[in-house]
């Protein structure tokens, strides 16, 4: 939509060229804002002689097109826009669906079943879990199966951590920060530990046990329910949980890629 500039520099019968350089006004405001000290700003720039250059005619330097490095910096703001809806859709639906996130909240007489939901996809008792089986394991598919899962669960730990550690997004406001056992980036939420472990974990199943159908159904409702309990309980964004999702299951193809063969397991043992 044209500024009102635009509108009444067309009505004053200027020439075309206006119209792009009124477009670009915004962002060399914009440049200028950001870099004081560049050549750019300068008195003879501001909106105000800009707009006196109109009506006197500006001289062709002033109407020359601006280079189009800058000129696709306008694209961003339309990306700006999409990301801040996105956003605000995702802040809305983590607040409505925030239903046991305090004991006073709508659900919140679910919120000890949620948190019991919370402890079977957390990190210990899986690591813990996996490296039972490995000491139990009596075949080399069973050794090779739990060492690539303990393998899996350990990377999970360092990636999500990484992406914390570089995202540093806080907990939705609504969160109480009362989880069992934590690491120091996980006061941040992008993205839920629980959802990459979920996803993860329950492909790695569905894909190395023999499992009856109703079994992998449980698997594939069990890590729903994870994800889902992440954001009932308050602790994460919507996002957080979707991208969680999605990147337990990118972990899960990187194992399949790295996976250690029986023949490492020797190697390894005896490090
Ligand atoms: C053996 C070993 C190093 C175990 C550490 C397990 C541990 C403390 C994992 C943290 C799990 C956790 C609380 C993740 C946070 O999940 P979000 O879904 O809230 O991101």
């Amino acid at each position: 939509m044209p500024s009102p500039r635009v509108t009444r520099a067309a009505n004053t019968g200027s020439a075309n060229p206006n119209t792009k350089f009124e477009f670009m006004t915004l962002l060399t405001n914009r440049i200028n804002a950001s870099e004081p000290n560049s050549p750019r700003h300068r008195a003879s720039d501001s909106p105000v002689h800009r707009k006196d250059s109109f009506s006197s005619g500006a001289t062709s330097s002033q109407q020359q097109p601006l280079p189009e490095e800058d000129c696709m910096k306008l694209n961003p703001s339309f990306l700006g826009i999409a990301m801040s809806s996105l956003l605000a859709v995702d802040l809305w639906l983590t607040k409505k669906m925030g239903v046991c996130a305090k004991d006073g909240s709508s659900w919140g007489t679910a919120r000890p079943m949620m948190k019991l939901i919370e402890i079977s996809g957390h990190g210990i008792p899986w690591i813990a879990g996996t490296l039972y089986c490995l000491y139990k394991s009596d075949s080399s598919a069973g050794r090779e199966v739990n060492l690539n899962l303990l393998f899996a669960l350990l990377l999970d730990l360092i990636l999500v951590g990484i992406v914390k550690g570089i995202v540093k997004r806080r907990r939705p406001t609504h969160n109480r920060m009362d989880m069992f056992a934590t690491f120091s980036v996980d006061k941040y939420s992008f993205p839920s530990g629980h959802a990459t472990r979920a996803a993860m974990v329950s492909r790695f199943m569905l894909k190395h046990l023999v499992l009856a159908v109703p079994v992998r159904i449980l698997v594939m409702l069990w890590a729903i329910l994870v994800c889902m309990s992440r954001v009932m309980l308050g602790r994460h964004n919507v996002s957080d949980v979707a991208f969680g999702f999605f990147m337990g299951h990118m972990q899960y193809s990187l194992i399949e890629y790295l996976w250690l063969s029986p023949y490492t397991l020797p190697l390894l043992f005896r490090m």
